[in-house]
């Protein structure tokens, strides 16, 4: 199976070299010779030169610089009035396009004129190159062209103008989907000396040949070019993504808006930071021939970084669009060797192989990625029959189930007639695990199978007298409300949620723990539930279409379970900037059976469910910016012994490998919360309970270390006694901060500082890293924290969400 699609660029020259006949046009006779050499996908420029000569003379050479002051006047009045009616009735000429039938546009993905400026300085340029861009995909829209790259947004500075440019395409062109071009990262700005590129400074007269889709030049700020505020590697990486970010936020997370990430220059070694771009919405890929190295014998192959980046791409099933394949940049292969070897990497991808592994939960969980499902309440509702065969599916489930019932019953050597109690036992899996247990430690014991589903309870007397026979006695009820005759050695149970306790285990159990002995064993003893922020657009934007749907929040207000795949998880581990901070995923809190602190009353249950409430308050680092969309839920579970389950992402291999049964929980927060690099999250958790519901709230605040800069204006005292300052900052000292929300920070209050000075914002290059894992003062120039960010409270009361415990 095909996960990426393949993608082969045709310059205007290329197709300019293509005969065309009476029946086929070049473009047509391109596509079906790249599809011979195994490629899916044409992607061409939709215009070609004749159009940039005429819209550069229509609209650049009009403007009256320099150049052509001097011409007379009516000369520049016919220009001005030509400029006029193009604006007014934007059209091409025939030439100026490289399709005009719609069987040459069939399935190409066209690349709109990258030379078009959307985020010139000059207002006149960026004006009617938002006319030429709508006048472009109109014409795609009228071909039934169902992808357009947009030029690359190129400066920092005007790139909101850039945003809301397209973002009125989108609004314009109802059914093409749009994807904004853009290098991961620009090195030459790395490398002092290299002047920026003319076709980012200069306007459009100086713009390159379009032979080949130009490796777009970003413009951080005109500052960058000065050694002493040359950005590093991070901010650089930060940029572009904030770039996109601020684009996509501006057009309001539209589904139809996509990347376009170019790969043209080398990536850098920093995967912590490339893995953002996994929770993007990476629709293609350019790959140009210029990308490859030769390998020993001459053939072209891709550095480890681009390799790596490349196989985790595989989750996006981009469209991976080679260019330059036929221009012998490598002495061995020829154009087929770029074909083979992004087909290998494919192959090779973990992505890729976990899901055509039998038995994976990728393989399992195929066309369920980023779905977002409503937990199970099999509390409140019966469970379908259908429902129970998926779970019977799992058999690392049964499997672990079955060794700690071994194990349990193994440590009970000495005691006398057992007892073995499964409560919930559903269509009885775990019966039949437990009595296999028995058998293989040569035990003999008594089951009693509680469970409240009437129609699982047809099934269990089925299996009674078909396979279990006297061994088993069948109890039909509610574990909280009914008797069972004799009390358990052994309490089996299986009531767990992606989250631990959110299919109401604990509540469950603390009736059903009357059946069992003061000495006996809860398999499951324990279990903790997990909690990561994540960035997820596909994730917030599958929630928003819900809440949007029903016009209340609730959809933003609901977990969810999903098999997590285009998100990243935004901690690192590391103290943070408070030093507080804990690992990259972390604790909420656990439930352990049988719980021995509860009031209980003379049937033996509780007088209410206040022991079940639960609240944590976390501190995660955040070594890389970007954006939350909400929190991943996960569950440990300690079945017996060193026996247990999980879905913990970095421990679950270790603990039940290739287990099935749960996705994890997915937290959305209505608004996505903006965290810049090393920056500090604080969630805060609620687990919630009334006489009869049981819900989640969640909070986030933001937080961001900034040194002790005096405000300016404030005066250096002549001596401080604190001795922390440092001298009183110019506003020139202030170099640009590396992400816009620092402008937005107010002075902060209460922190130790606060009684000398007021804090601002930071200035980078003082802000020592520690490799990703925090930040850490530099010598003698103090931290403050700030806030600079939070999230409603999230379900306040359970009005959106909630677990019926009825
Ligand atoms: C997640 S299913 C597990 C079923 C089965 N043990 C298995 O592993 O396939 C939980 C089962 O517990 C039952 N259940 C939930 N709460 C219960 C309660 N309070 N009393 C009795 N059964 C309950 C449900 O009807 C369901 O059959």
């Amino acid at each position: 199976m095909a996960y990426a699609l393949l993608g082969s660029f045709a310059s205007v020259d290329d197709i300019a070299k293509t005969p065309s006949d009476d029946k086929e046009t070049a473009v047509v006779k391109l596509a079906n010779r790249i599809q011979d050499e195994g490629y899916d996908v044409l992607c061409l420029p939709l215009t070609t030169d004749q159009w940039k000569k005429r819209w550069t003379e229509t609209c650049i050479s009009s403007l009256g610089d320099e150049e052509h002051r001097d011409r007379d006047r009516e000369q520049r009045l016919a220009d001005e009035k030509r400029a006029e009616d193009w604006r007014s009735q934007p059209a091409f000429q025939l030439d100026e396009v490289t399709m005009t039938r719609l069987d040459e546009a069939q399935g190409v993905v066209v690349v709109a004129s990258e030379w078009l400026e959307l985020d010139a300085a000059d207002d006149w340029v960026r004006h009617d190159a938002a006319i030429a861009l709508q006048q472009e995909l109109a014409y795609a829209a009228y071909l039934g062209i169902q992808s357009v790259i947009l030029p690359a947004p190129r400066s920092r500075e005007h790139v909101a103008s850039y945003a809301r440019i397209v973002n009125t395409c989108l609004k314009s062109v109802p059914y093409v989907n749009l994807a904004v071009r853009l290098p991961i990262y620009d090195p030459a700005k790395l490398d002092e000396g290299i002047p920026a590129s003319p076709f980012v400074l200069g306007r459009s007269p100086r713009m390159p040949s379009m032979s080949m889709p130009g490796t777009p030049t970003l413009l951080v700020s005109d500052d960058s070019r000065h050694a002493h505020n040359r950005p590093g590697p991070e901010r650089e990486l930060n940029t572009t993504w904030e770039m996109w970010d601020l684009i996509r936020t501006i057009c309001d997370y539209n589904t139809r808006l996509s990347l376009a990430l170019d790969l043209a220059l080398a990536l850098p070694s920093t995967l912590g930071v490339l893995n953002r771009w996994s929770a993007e919405p990476v629709r293609h890929i350019f790959l140009p021939a210029s990308t490859f190295i030769a390998n020993a014998k001459g053939y072209p192959v891709l550095s480890k970084t681009t390799q790596s980046f490349l196989r985790a791409s595989m989750t996006h099933q981009p469209t991976i669009i080679l260019s330059g394949t036929t221009d012998r940049v490598h002495e061995r292969g020829g154009g087929a060797a770029y074909v083979q070897y992004v087909r290998h990497l494919e192959r090779t991808s973990p992505v890729v192989r976990a899901t055509e592994t039998e038995g994976t939960v990728e393989h399992f969980a195929q066309g369920y990625q980023d779905y977002l499902q409503a937990p199970l309440q099999p509390l409140m509702d019966n469970l379908q029959s259908a429902t129970y065969e998926t779970f019977e599916r799992d058999p690392v489930k049964y499997h672990q189930y079955e060794e700690a019932i071994f194990c349990a019953v193994s440590d009970l050597q000495d005691v006398e007639n057992l007892i073995i109690c499964v409560a919930g036992a559903g269509r009885g899996p775990l019966v039949a695990r437990a009595l296999n247990a028995l058998q293989r430690a040569k035990k003999d014991a008594k089951i009693y199978a509680v469970e409240k589903n009437p129609n699982a309870y047809v099934t269990l007397q089925r299996r009674k007298a078909a396979d279990w026979g006297d061994k088993v006695t069948l109890v039909y009820g509610d574990m909280r409300a009914l008797e069972v005759p004799e009390q358990a050695d052994i309490l089996v149970s299986e009531l767990l949620g992606s989250f631990g306790d959110n299919e109401l285990s604990p509540e469950c159990l603390d009736g059903a723990v009357r059946f069992l002995k003061p000495t006996g064993i809860s398999i499951p003893c324990s279990y903790t539930a997990h909690l990561a922020p994540l960035s997820s657009a596909k994730l917030y934007n599958e929630a928003r279409s819900g809440a949007t749907a029903s016009g209340s929040p609730a959809g933003l207000e609901t977990p969810y379970v999903v098999m997590l795949q285009a998100v990243n998880i935004l901690s690192g581990d590391g103290p943070g900037v408070s030093g507080a901070c804990g690992p990259r995923i972390q604790e909420c809190w656990s439930f352990e059976h049988p719980r021995k602190d509860a009031l209980l009353d003379e049937r033996g249950l509780p007088f209410s469910n206040s022991h079940n409430v639960r609240s944590a308050r976390l501190k995660f680092h955040i070594p890389h910016a970007g954006v939350m969309h909400g929190l991943a839920g996960y569950f440990e579970a300690v079945l017996y012994g060193t026996i247990g389950l999980s879905i913990h992402p970095e421990r679950k291999d270790h603990v039940s490998k290739d287990m099935l049964s749960w996705f994890p929980l997915f937290f959305p927060f209505r608004e996505p919360l903006y965290l810049p690099s090393n920056s500090e999250l604080h969630v805060t958790i609620w687990r919630l309970t009334n006489t009869r519901q049981v819900w989640y709230e969640w909070h986030a605040e933001a937080f961001l270390a900034v040194q002790a800069i005096a405000a300016p204006g404030w005066e250096k005292p002549r001596s401080s006694s604190l001795g922390l300052l440092s001298a009183t900052p110019s506003l020139q000292d202030l170099s640009m901060p590396s992400s816009p929300l620092i402008d937005a920070v107010d002075m902060p209050f209460g922190s130790p500082s606060d009684t000398a000075m007021p804090a601002t914002p930071v200035r980078e290059p003082s802000m020592a890293r520690d490799s990703g894992h925090g930040v850490h003062r530099a010598r003698g120039e103090p931290l403050t924290v700030i806030k600079i960010g939070q999230t409603n409270l999230h379900n306040p009361g359970g009005r959106s969400s909630w677990i019926g415990l009825e």
